[in-house]
């Protein structure tokens, strides 16, 4: 669903992608992880359409995503930090959404995160107004709003509240039973337990791992997410499934 091909981005003469081969599947629920400044966001945002690579290529159902927009109907985005319209009212930011999404019928809206969240309760408030959690909620009903096929979601559940946090994650559980593909990027590890099967691990911006979690316990003999990662990163790097 969506593959890389020797991706690599160079940010004045530091690589910080260096010839990343992957491949994600529909119903996968990836955690991407690695330390700070491992190349996540960037990853992600090349994915995204919001960074060009610096050589090497993204497929998307099998095309290039170079040669147009248009696949980009099929992403769904949660960003580290959402940069609303300060003065825009929420309601407001929803309808130009709608707007720029003709392509989508009134009753194809995912309407789910909006009402669990309860975004109608700050619908006249405006976007500058909003606590950061708030924002986060908007920022996740939006993601889900027009069924994407595929969701990228940077650091989803920093901010939310405990209950809005259960919300979302039974989401994207919700999401990955219906063969959809999500990609998290967090480094709350607890989370991308209960709601990740498969574990991309970016060091160095190299794949250091990638593979499913059960293959990644049966490596490092952990049954916990957190130990396996520091098993990881304590030992010699594991050969990547992709590279
Ligand atoms: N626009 C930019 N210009 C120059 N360097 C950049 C730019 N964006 C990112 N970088 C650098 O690229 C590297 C990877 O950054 P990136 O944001 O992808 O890391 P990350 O793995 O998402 O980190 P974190 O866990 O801290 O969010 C860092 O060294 C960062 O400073």
């Amino acid at each position: 669903m969506i593959e890389t091909f020797q991706l690599s981005k160079v940010y004045s003469r530091q690589e910080v992608l260096s010839g990343l081969n992957l491949r994600c599947e529909a119903g996968q629920s990836i955690a991407l992880i690695g330390p700070n400044g491992a190349g996540k966001t960037t990853l992600s945002k090349i994915i995204l359409g919001q960074v060009i690579a610096s050589s090497g290529r993204v497929e998307v159902n099998g095309i290039d995503i170079n040669r147009g927009p248009d696949y980009r109907r099929e992403l769904g985005y949660m960003p580290q930090v959402s940069r609303f319209p300060v003065r825009m009212k929420t309601h407001q930011l929803f309808k130009l959404m709608r707007r720029l999404r003709p392509d989508v019928g009134e009753g194809e809206y995912d309407t789910e995160l909006y009402e669990e969240l309860e975004i109608d309760g700050m619908k006249n408030k405006a976007l500058g107004a909003l606590s950061g959690g708030m924002r986060q909620r908007v920022s996740a009903a939006l993601a889900f709003y027009f069924n994407p096929r595929v969701l990228i979601l940077d650091e989803p559940t920093a901010g939310l509240d405990p209950l809005a946090n259960e919300v979302l994650k039974a989401k994207i559980r919700k999401c990955v039973r219906e063969q959809r593909l999500v990609i998290t990027t967090s480094h709350i590890l607890n989370d991308l337990e209960e709601i990740c099967n498969h574990v991309i691990y970016l060091l160095e911006g190299k794949v250091h791992f990638a593979g499913s979690i059960d293959e990644l316990q049966e490596r490092t003999g952990e049954t916990r997410l957190n130990r396996m990662v520091v098993s990881l990163i304590k030992n010699k790097p594991a050969r990547a499934q992709y590279q």
